[in-house]
């Protein structure tokens, strides 16, 4: 049976490695080579979040306050990380969480493609942003056998919403996941010195403006009038939504309904209540509120305030020993963030495969050093409070 951890022999046999490494093998050198690949609006967009960024940080120094025991007498010569998620079988327990506008982290410009591609050639989930540079159909048409989400930023139009949902569903993808935390961008001092709002809202409408609905809001096609499709911007983004509209979500789709942004056990109950089929646990990675509570902390009170239902976590996902901390702490499943936008940047989609690649080969050797053959294995006595 392949293991994940292999991908450390391939390394060693291809020659990937070494001080000329072709790809990064840490998180650290990933994230300095991407900046220096990136234009630097973009490495702006993508590296910075709200205030002085103090959440982003405590996101990612959360996972240290956490050890995992070593066991031995384990046996644990094969694992299997696979899951079941809605309905699926997912070789592992990661995906890659939404990013907008992630085409323009591509040379090319076409990184959505790109990361469908890397998807395909994983089996690692994409959660497909509304926000792309190409529309989602041709997104989900790469995935291949891998399934992928459709993540909605809900329009305040409820018939361009329905559309876009409607889209989705024709297009293959497995699961709705609705972003709460985002209805206006938080306050983000390095997006604010570069500027580059403007050029960013213009490069992520490809979903709008190939909308029959958003197309007959317009009159005409926004190909000749792009000035009227950027003013509609404000439609299009910023929905403040409240419970009231719980329920009008649940009936727009027959797919798994997930919600994103659940970071207190209250609002987890009472989505569970709402019908919703998962919840995802996520602070966006500290790019929207600073002076919050880092993820991982909030993990375990969702967690049991779901009550059987999945959970989806990601907030400072940086190695392959986090997704197993994660997933000791109750995550159904874990997403990865701003580490593949990086590794696209570095190298289009086979850099998103290394990047997907090296964290799984970390979290499978990991848990045959330390003795967990299954992810059944990984529970909450299994880490330490550091
Ligand atoms: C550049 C960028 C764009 C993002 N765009 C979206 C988005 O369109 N929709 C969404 O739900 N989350 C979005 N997110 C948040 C991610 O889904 C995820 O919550 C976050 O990246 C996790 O933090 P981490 O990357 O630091 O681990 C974005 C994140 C980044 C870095
Ligand atoms: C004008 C682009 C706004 C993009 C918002 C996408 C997002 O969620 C993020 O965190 O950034």
């Amino acid at each position: 049976m392949a293991q994940f951890g292999d991908y450390q022999n391939e390394i060693y046999l291809a020659g990937l490695g070494g001080v000329q490494s072709k790809y990064p093998m840490t998180f650290d050198e990933l994230e300095t080579r991407a900046a220096q690949a990136m234009p630097p609006s973009v490495l702006s967009y993508v590296a910075g979040g709200a205030g002085d960024e103090r959440t982003q940080r405590a996101n990612v120094a959360a996972f240290d306050r956490w050890g995992l025991y070593p066991r031995m007498f384990a046996g644990a010569a094969e694992r299997d990380l696979s899951v079941e998620v809605f309905g699926d079988r997912w070789a592992a327990p990661l995906f890659m969480a939404p990013i907008g506008v992630i085409g323009i982290c591509a040379q090319d410009g076409h990184g959505d493609l790109a990361t469908a591609d890397a998807a395909a050639a994983t089996g690692v989930p994409m959660v497909a942003s509304t926000l792309t540079v190409d529309p989602m159909e041709q997104v989900a048409a790469r995935f291949g056998e891998t399934p992928g989400f459709f993540q909605l930023y809900t329009p305040t139009d409820r018939e361009l919403a329905e559309s876009l949902v409607r889209r989705a569903e024709a297009a293959g993808f497995k699961a709705i996941v609705v972003t709460l935390d985002t209805w206006v961008t938080g306050w983000r001092p390095r997006d604010l010195a570069t500027g580059n709002f403007p050029q960013l809202r213009g490069n992520c409408l490809a979903n709008y403006r190939t909308d029959p609905v958003f197309l007959d809001r317009l009159g005409r096609r926004p190909e000749e009038d792009p000035a009227a499709a950027v003013r509609l911007w404000a439609q299009l983004f910023g929905n403040p939504l409240t419970w009231e509209d719980l329920p009008w979500l649940r009936s727009i789709t027959k797919l798994p309904l997930v919600v994103k942004g659940i970071c207190h056990p209250d609002d987890a109950r009472r989505a569970r209540d709402g019908g919703v089929d998962g919840l995802y646990c996520s602070n966006h990675g500290g790019r929207q509120a600073n002076g919050g509570i880092p993820a991982l902390d909030v993990l375990p009170d969702i967690v049991d305030a779901a009550d059987g239902l999945p959970v989806l976590f990601d907030s400072g996902v940086r190695s392959g020993s986090d997704v197993v901390k994660a997933l000791a702490l109750g995550a159904t499943a874990v997403g990865v963030g701003r580490p593949y936008a990086y590794g696209l940047a570095l190298g289009g989609a086979d850099g998103v495969v290394h990047v997907l690649r090296s964290i799984l080969a970390e979290a499978d050797l990991l848990m045959a050093v330390d003795g967990y053959p299954t992810l059944a294995d990984l529970t909450r006595d299994s880490l330490r409070a550091l």
